[in-house]
C-alpha cells in the first residue's frame, strides 16, 4: 500500500524528537509526497525543532503526570481531557494510515486516540526503561520498536522488535567533513578537539564541573565546543564575562551536530539514549556522565553497557568536578587508548535502525 498520510507524536526532549524526525525523513524518502503531521505538546521543544526540520506540527495541551498531589493535579487532568478530545479530532480529520510514537506526554493521548479508531500504530522505545507513556501505551498499540535487549519486562513480548535507535542521517553524510566543521565553529587549526554536551537540555553539574575547570582549559591547546542548554546559558554568560579562553567556544544548543560530531576528537556527554546511539554511529570515544535525576537511574544502564565493553569511559556525576576536564585531556593525548575506545564503539552502532523501524511500519500497511 502506498503510505499518503502519517502521524508521528511524542516529544519532550530532543532524546524523543531527533529519533522522530529520523524517522519522517525515511518515510518521506521512500514515499515521495507523503503528508507527515507531527503532534507534540505545546511549549516544549518539539514546537520549535520540527517545523526548523521543515514539517508542520500540531501542539496538545498535555502536561506530565504531577509528582506530588495537589493544584497541579486537577490542571494535568484538565489538560490531558483537552488533549485526548483534540487528539481524537486530528485523527478524524487527517485520517492517517498509520500513527507513529515516540514517547513523550504528546504520544499518549494521540496514539490512543488513533489506536480506538483503528488505525495502525507503532511506537519507539530509546532507553533500556520504558517511559510511562510508552508502557501504557504497550497494551494498545500493534509494534514495540526498542533498542535494548530485555524489554519483555514492560512491554507484551510477541509485540517487541529490536531495532536499535532512529538516528540522523545527516550525524553520518558530514563525519568526514572537518574543515566545514572547523569553519563553522571557528576553531582553530590543526588542534585536538573536545565536544562537551549536557544532553538536549543541558546538564547543571555538567556545567558547573565545566565552570571550575576553566583555567585548565585555558592552559591546555586543546580547543572545547561547549553546549550550556539554553536554560544554563545567560546564567552561564553573565558569570564568564569577558574571561572565556580563545580556545572555549560556548553555545547554548548546537542546531549543527553532525558538524560538531565532526569536528570532534573525542566527547563528554549525558548519558542519554540517543547520544549513545549517535556516538556509536560515528565512532567517538566518550566519557559518560550518567544523570542521576531519570528514572530507575537508566542513564546509568545506558553507559555501563558501553563502560563494560571497553566503548567508553563512565564518570559519576558526584566526581566530575576534579576528574572529568583532566581525564578529558589525558585521554585525548593518549593515541593507544583514544583509537582502543573508537573502535569499540563503533562496534555497537546500528546502523540501519531507521530503516528497521520504516519497515516495520510497512509491515503493519499490508
Ligand atoms: C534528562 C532526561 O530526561 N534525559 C532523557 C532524554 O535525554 P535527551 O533529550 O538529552 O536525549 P538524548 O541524549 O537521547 O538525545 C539528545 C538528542 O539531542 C541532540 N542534541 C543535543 C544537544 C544539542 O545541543 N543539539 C542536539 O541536536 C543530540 O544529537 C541527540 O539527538 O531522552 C533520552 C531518550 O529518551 C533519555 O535516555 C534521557 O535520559
Amino acid at each position: 500500500m502506498k503510505l499518503k498520510k502519517v502521524i508521528i507524536s511524542g516529544g519532550g526532549t530532543g532524546g524523543h524528537i531527533f529519533p522522530a524526525l529520523a524517522i519522517a525523513n525515511e518515510i518521506g524518502r521512500r514515499y515521495p509526497g507523503v503528508e507527515i503531521l507531527f503532534v507534540g505538546a505545546l511549549d516544549r521543544m518539539e514546537m520549535e525543532k520540527v517545523p526548523a526540520a521543515g514539517y508542520k506540527i500540531i501542539g496538545l495541551p498535555v502536561t506530565g503526570f504531577p509528582r506530588k498531589p495537589g493544584m497541579k493535579m486537577i490542571t494535568f487532568v484538565v489538560r490531558l481531557m483537552k488533549s485526548n478530545k483534540l487528539a481524537k479530532k486530528i485523527i478524524n480529520q487527517f485520517k492517517p494510515q498509520i500513527a507513529i510514537g515516540v514517547g513523550g506526554f504528546a504520544s499518549g493521548p494521540l496514539l490512543r486516540a488513533a489506536a480506538n479508531k483503528g488505525v495502525p500504530t507503532l511506537i519507539q522505545e530509546q532507553n533500556s526503561y520504558a517511559g510511562i507513556t510508552n508502557k501504557l501505551l504497550g497494551k494498545k498499540v500493534q509494534t514495540i520498536c526498542v533498542a535494548y535487549e530485555n524489554m519483555a519486562r514492560y512491554f507484551p513480548s510477541q509485540k517487541i522488535v529490536l531495532t536499535g535507535n532512529p538516528v540522523r542521517a545527516s550525524l553520518l553524510e558530514q563525519i568526514e567533513n572537518k574543515q566545514e566543521a572547523f569553519d563553522y565553529f571557528k576553531l582553530k587549526k590543526p588542534g585536538k578537539v573536545i565536544l562537551v554536551v549536557g544532553g538536549s537540555l543541558g546538564a547543571r553539574s555538567v556545567n558547573n564541573a565545566m565552570l571550575k575547570n576553566i583555567p585548565l582549559i585555558a592552559d591546555t591547546d586543546v580547543e572545547v565546543i561547549w553546549q550550556t542548554g539554553s536554560i544554563y546559558y545567560r546564567g552561564i554568560m553573565d558569570k564568564m564575562k569577558d574571561a572565556i579562553p580563545s580556545n572555549l567556544h560556548i553555545h547554548e544548543f548546537l542546531s549543527r551536530m553532525d558538524l560538531a560530531y565532526a569536528a570532534a576528537d573525542m566527547v563528554i556527554s549525558r548519558a542519554g539514549a540517543g547520544t549513545i546511539s549517535e556516538l556509536c554511529l560515528v565512532g567517538k570515544p566518550a566519557i559518560l556522565v550518567p544523570s542521576p535525576n531519570v528514572a530507575e537511574d537508566h542513564q546509568t544502564k545506558n553507559a555501563r553497557a558501553l563502560a563494560d565493553k571497553g566503548a567508553a569511559l563512565m564518570i559519576p556525576d558526584s566526581e566530575i568536578d576534579e576528574k572529568l576536564l583532566p581525564e578529558a585531556i589525558r585521554l585525548i593525548n593518549t593515541p593507544e587508548e583514544h583509537n582502543e575506545f573508537s573502535k569499540n564503539i563503533k562496534l555497537l552502532a546500528r546502523p540501519k535502525a531507521t530503516q528497521h523501524i520504516v519497515d516495520e511500519v510497512e509491515k503493519l500497511l499490508k
